[in-house]
C-alpha cells in the first residue's frame, strides 16, 4: 500500500487542481496583456506571463484540465470497450474473436499521427475529436491484453470449476475472469493515460488538437518554443507538468496493480529484521546434525485476502544421505508448502517467517535467488506430481533433459546428449536414442515421470524431493517408479524426501516418516516403529483408514481445519476421540521420546502404555 501513497497523492493533487481551476481565483487563462508580454514572475503571476501576456500558472492549471480530461476520457472509453472486446473474443473465440479482436488489427496498421490527421481533417480539431482519435488508437491495446489474459485464464482449473457448476457465462466473465485480468488492464490503463497526455500535447503542438487560445500543455510548449531564447522558463513549466504527471500515473498504476492482485505479497518479510538491516552480522544458528537436509522450526506465512495464514508452523525434519523420509498427511496438511519452501519455489504471497533449512552448510531459506538457482536442479532437485504439466510441450524430452544438464555442467551439446541418453537408459526408458527425440505428449504417463526423474538426477543431487510422483499413475507403473527411485537412492547415496497421501507407498519406499496434520508434524520416527506402534491418535486414525482384508476401513470423521481456522489447542482435537479439555486448551509441544521419535500429543503415555513404559 505504501507504494500507492506518493504517486497517488501527486495524481490526486494534479486532478484536484484541474477540477478546482474555476474556483482557485486564477487569472483568466486566455486574457491577453501585450504590455506584460514574456514578463517574469510578478505579483498575481508567480510563474510570469507568456508571449501574449497571459498568466502562465493559470494556463498550466487550466491546461491540466484539458490534457487530463482528454487523456482520462479517451483511456476510459478505450478501456471499457477494449476490455469488453477482449473478454468476448477470448471467451467465445470464432466469429466473436474476428469481430472484436482481429478487426482491431486494422487500426494497428495506421500510424497514429496519420490516423489523427485523417480524423481531424474530416471532423475539424478540438477536444472532442482528440478524445475520439485517442480512444480508437488505444482500443486495440486493451482488446489484445484482455484477450491474451482471458485465453490463459479460461483453461485454469478454478475457471473450469465454475463452468462445471453451470454458472451463467456473464457471471463467469465478470466475477471469475475479469478480476483475474484486472491487473494487466490497469497497467494498460496507466500506459494509455500517460501516452494520451503525451499524444494530446503532441497533436496540440502540431495544431491538430486543442484549438488556441484554449489552454493546453501541448499548445503551451508550442508557444514557448517560438520564444525559447527570450524566455526559456516558459518551456520548463509545461514540460515539468507533463513529466511529473506521466511519472506519477505510471507509479500509481503499478502500485494499483499490486494492490488489487491478491497474489502479490502484502509485504514480503525477511526472516529476521537484523538480516535485513545488517545482512550476515548475526550468524544464524548452525545445523545440529550431519543430515543432508535439516529443517528447523520452519513456519511459512501466506498473505491472503482474509489476512495472513500459517499453513506450515514449526516444522522440523531431517534426512540423511542414502535415506528416504516420507512426509504423509491428508490434503491441505502443508506437505507441498514445506517442500516448496525448501526449494525456494514458494509463490510470491508465501514467505518463510521463521526457521532454518540447512543443506550442505547453507541455510537455503536465507539465500538469494541467484544462489538458489545454483542449487535447484543441481545439489537439490524436485520431481513433481504431474509430469505432463511439468514438461514443456513444444520441446522434445531430450532437449529438456539436455537443458537441465547444461544448466549446471559446462559440457558440449554432444556430451550433454550422450549423457541424456545414459540417463534415459538408467531410468529404464527402452530405445533411449529414439525416445530422446519425442515430445512429451507422445509418451505414456509412466515414461514421462521417468523423464522427470532423469531430469531430477541429471546433476547428481544430494537431495531429491518427490512431491507425489506416483499419484497420477496406475498401480503397476507406480510400483515400477518406486522401485526405480529406491534403486537410484541406493546407487547414488542421495537423500530423498517423498511426499505422499498413501501409507502403502510410505512402507514401500521410506526409512523414516513424518506425519503432518494442519501444518504441523504430529509424529515422526522410523517407518516400522510409527506404523507398528503409532503414538498419535491421528497416525492411528490414518492407519485404521487403510483398507485391509475383509475389514471395512474406518474413515476419520471431520476435515482438516483450514489455516485461517486452526484450533487454539491441539489441531487434531476436534476430530480426536481421545481429546480432553486440556487438549483444547493449549497447543501441545512436539515431544522427543528418544532419538528420531517424536510425537505431538499430551496423552500419548496414557494411550500407548507399552511404548511409554519402554
Ligand atoms: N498460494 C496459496 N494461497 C493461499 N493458501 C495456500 C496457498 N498455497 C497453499 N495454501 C494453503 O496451505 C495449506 C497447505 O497446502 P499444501 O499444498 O502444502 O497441502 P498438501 O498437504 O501438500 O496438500 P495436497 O496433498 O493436496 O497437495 C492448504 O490449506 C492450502 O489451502
Amino acid at each position: 500500500m505504501k507504494k500507492l501513497w506518493i504517486p497517488g497523492a501527486i495524481v490526486a493533487l494534479i486532478i484536484l487542481l484541474a477540477i478546482a481551476a474555476p474556483i482557485l481565483g486564477l487569472a483568466d487563462p486566455v486574457r491577453q496583456d501585450i504590455a506584460n508580454r514574456l514578463a517574469g514572475p510578478m505579483a498575481g503571476s508567480p510563474l510570469g506571463r507568456d508571449e501574449f501576456g497571459r498568466d502562465v500558472l493559470s494556463r498550466l492549471i487550466w491546461g491540466a484540465r484539458t490534457s487530463l480530461g482528454v487523456a482520462f476520457a479517451s483511456a476510459i472509453i478505450a478501456g471499457v470497450i477494449g476490455t469488453a472486446f477482449g473478454l468476448i473474443g477470448g471467451w467465445f473465440r470464432g466469429l466473436g474473436e474476428i469481430l472484436t479482436v482481429r478487426s482491431m488489427d486494422i487500426i494497428l496498421c495506421f500510424p497514429p499521427v496519420l490516423l489523427a490527421l485523417l480524423v481531424v481533417t474530416l471532423m475539424g480539431p478540438g477536444a472532442g475529436t482528440l478524445i475520439l482519435v485517442l480512444s480508437v488508437l488505444y482500443l486495440p491495446g486493451f482488446a489484445r491484453v484482455t484477450y491474451a489474459e482471458v485465453l490463459s485464464a479460461r483453461s485454469l482449473d478454478y475457471v473450469e470449476a465454475v463452468r462445471a457448476l453451470g454458472a451463467p457465462t456473464w457471471r463467469i466473465l465478470f466475477r471469475t475472469v475479469l478480476p483475474n485480468v484486472a491487473g494487466p488492464v490497469l497497467v494498460q490503463l496507466s500506459l494509455a493515460v500517460a501516452s494520451a497526455v503525451v499524444l494530446e500535447s503532441g497533436l496540440s503542438f502540431l495544431g491538430l488538437g486543442v484549438v488556441p487560445p484554449a489552454p493546453s500543455w501541448g499548445l503551451m510548449i508550442r508557444g514557448a518554443r517560438a520564444t525559447m531564447e527570450q524566455a526559456p522558463m516558459l518551456l520548463l513549466w509545461p514540460c515539468a507538468a507533463l513529466t511529473l504527471t506521466i511519472l506519477a500515473m505510471n507509479l500509481l498504476c503499478d502500485g494499483l496493480r499490486d494492490a488489487v492482485d491478491p497474489r502479490t505479497p502484502a509485504g514480503r518479510r525477511r526472516l529476521r529484521l537484523v538480516d535485513r538491516v545488517f545482512p550476515g552480522l548475526v550468524p544464524a544458528p548452525a545445523p545440529r546434525s550431519d543430515a543432508v537436509l535439516e529443517v528447523q522450526n520452519l513456519t511459512v506465512e501466506i498473505a491472503t485476502p482474509r489476512g495472513p495464514i500459517r499453513p506450515v508452523q514449526d516444522v522440523s525434519l531431517s534426512v540423511r544421505a542414502g535415506e528416504t523420509l516420507a512426509i504423509v498427511g491428508e490434503s491441505g496438511s502443508g506437505k507441498s508448502v514445506t517442500a516448496t519452501a525448501v526449494m525456494g519455489l514458494l509463490p510470491p504471497v508465501a514467505v518463510p517467517v521463521e526457521g532454518h533449512a540447512w543443506l550442505g552448510g547453507k541455510d537455503v531459506l536465507r539465500l538469494s535467488e541467484p544462489e538458489m538457482r545454483a542449487l535447484r536442479g543441481g545439489p537439490m532437485a524436485m520431481v513433481f506430481q504431474d509430469p505432463m504439466s511439468s514438461l514443456n510441450p513444444v520441446h522434445t524430452v531430450g532437449a529438456q533433459v539436455v537443458e537441465a544438464i547444461q544448466a549446471h555442467q559446462k559440457i558440449s551439446s554432444a556430451e550433454a546428449w550422450a549423457k541424456a541418453e545414459e540417463l534415459f537408459k538408467r531410468v529404464g526408458i527402452a530405445d533411449p536414442a529414439k525416445r530422446l527425440r519425442v515430445y512429451p505428449h507422445e509418451m505414456s504417463g509412466g515414461m514421462r515421470q521417468r523423464v522427470m526423474i532423469a531430469m531430477g538426477i541429471a546433476n547428481n543431487p544430494k537431495l531429491l524431493i518427490c512431491d507425489e510422483p506416483t499419484t497420477a499413475l496406475d498401480v503397476t507403473v507406480q510400483a515400477q517408479i518406486l522401485d526405480l527411485l529406491n534403486d537410484l537412492k541406493r546407487e547414488t547415496g542421495m537423500a530423498m524426501i517423498f511426499i505422499t497421501h498413501s501409507l502403502g507407498v510410505v512402507s514401500e519406499i521410506a526409512d523414516r516418516v513424518a506425519v503432518m496434520y494442519a501444518g504441523q508434524v504430529v509424529e515422526q520416527g522410523r517407518v516400522e516403529e510409527v506404523f507398528g506402534n503409532p503414538l498419535h491418535p491421528y497416525t492411528r486414525a490414518l492407519l485404521a483408514a487403510v483398507p485391509e482384508g475383509e475389514e471395512p476401513p474406518l474413515g476419520i470423521p471431520g476435515i482438516v481445519p483450514p489455516p485461517h481456522n486452526f484450533p487454539v489447542g491441539c489441531r487434531f482435537a476436534p476430530r480426536c476421540r481421545f481429546a480432553t479439555a486440556a487438549c483444547e486448551a493449549a497447543p501441545p509441544p512436539l515431544e522427543a521420546i528418544r532419538a528420531e521419535r517424536q510425537v505431538r500429543c499430551i496423552r500419548w503415555h496414557e494411550l500407548t502404555p507399552t511404548e511409554a513404559v519402554a
